[in-house]
């Protein structure tokens, strides 16, 4: 029974193949060269893997425009330490921008749970990476978020995660603090939603305006949170 086959950019298969009532495994690196693994030997396979998939029609792609893109800024491509470079930088670009192909709605709605609790609910120092959309360097910071639940509550790790979908585009901050808060307003439907963001951009700080303490907050707020009283009381329990 085959159980997945991962092609990597050289046309390299990885089978993994494992037949359960049997007990057998099978791993080969092509398809027609299995190296056949006794049930005895299982302990060697990691019982739990993490595996990254790329297109490799579009890694090609972008993998040959890296590759000129480096040789314009004067670099040797076939010197050692750069020859996987053009690779490693178009699949790293892929990670970066992965959010396009996300959808966040599935994501809360996947994990959305009747519940009467009604106060204020707040994920703050949530760690973010994203991408200027002006010159494709990275900002990071922090998000903060809250919420008033209206009959359901969200996987707390769900806000985490639709901020890392909007964050892995090209942005710019106000955009995605609008994005996260229209999209936990529009489809949790709590009395309210609050979110800030604190983040430094590396285009202030590496080049340009060579700024290096500089740090840019955007915040949006809807329903409850538009009352000073709530909104102070969040900016409050953030601390700020
Ligand atoms: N509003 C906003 N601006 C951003 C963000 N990220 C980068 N920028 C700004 O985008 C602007 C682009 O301005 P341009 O004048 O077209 O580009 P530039 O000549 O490289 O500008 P300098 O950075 O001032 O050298 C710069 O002022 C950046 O600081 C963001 O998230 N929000
Ligand atoms: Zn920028």
């Amino acid at each position: 029974m085959l159980q997945s086959c991962h092609e990597n950019i050289d046309g390299e298969f990885t089978i993994f193949c494992c037949d359960l009532q049997l007990r057998n495994l099978f791993i080969g690196k092509s398809t027609f060269n299995f190296i056949f693994i006794q049930k005895e030997e299982i302990k060697y396979v990691m019982p739990y893997k993490n595996l990254e998939e790329y297109n490799i029609e579009v890694t090609k792609d972008i993998k040959e425009r890296y590759k000129n893109i480096i040789e314009d800024l004067g670099e040797d491509t076939s010197r050692d330490g750069l020859i996987k470079t053009p690779e490693r930088a178009a699949k790293a670009m892929q990670f970066l921008t992965q959010g396009y192909d996300q959808d966040p709605v599935e994501i809360l709605t996947g994990a959305m749970f009747k519940e009467s609790y009604n106060e204020m609910v707040i994920v703050k120092d949530i760690e973010l990476y994203s991408l200027c959309e002006h010159h494709i360097l990275p900002f990071f910071g922090k998000v903060h978020i809250a919420y008033i639940p209206n009959g359901y509550i969200v996987g707390l790790s769900k806000l985490p995660r639709i901020v890392d979908v909007f964050a892995r585009r090209l942005q710019v901050q106000e955009r995605l603090t609008e994005q996260i808060l229209d999209c936990i307003n529009n489809t949790l439907k709590p009395q309210g939603v609050a979110v800030v963001i604190e983040a430094s951009h590396m285009c202030m700080m590496m080049r340009g305006v060579q700024k290096q303490n500089s740090i840019t907050t955007t915040s949006g707020f809807r329903g409850q949170f538009e009352k000073i009283e709530t909104r102070n009381e969040f900016l409050k329990l953030i601390g700020k």
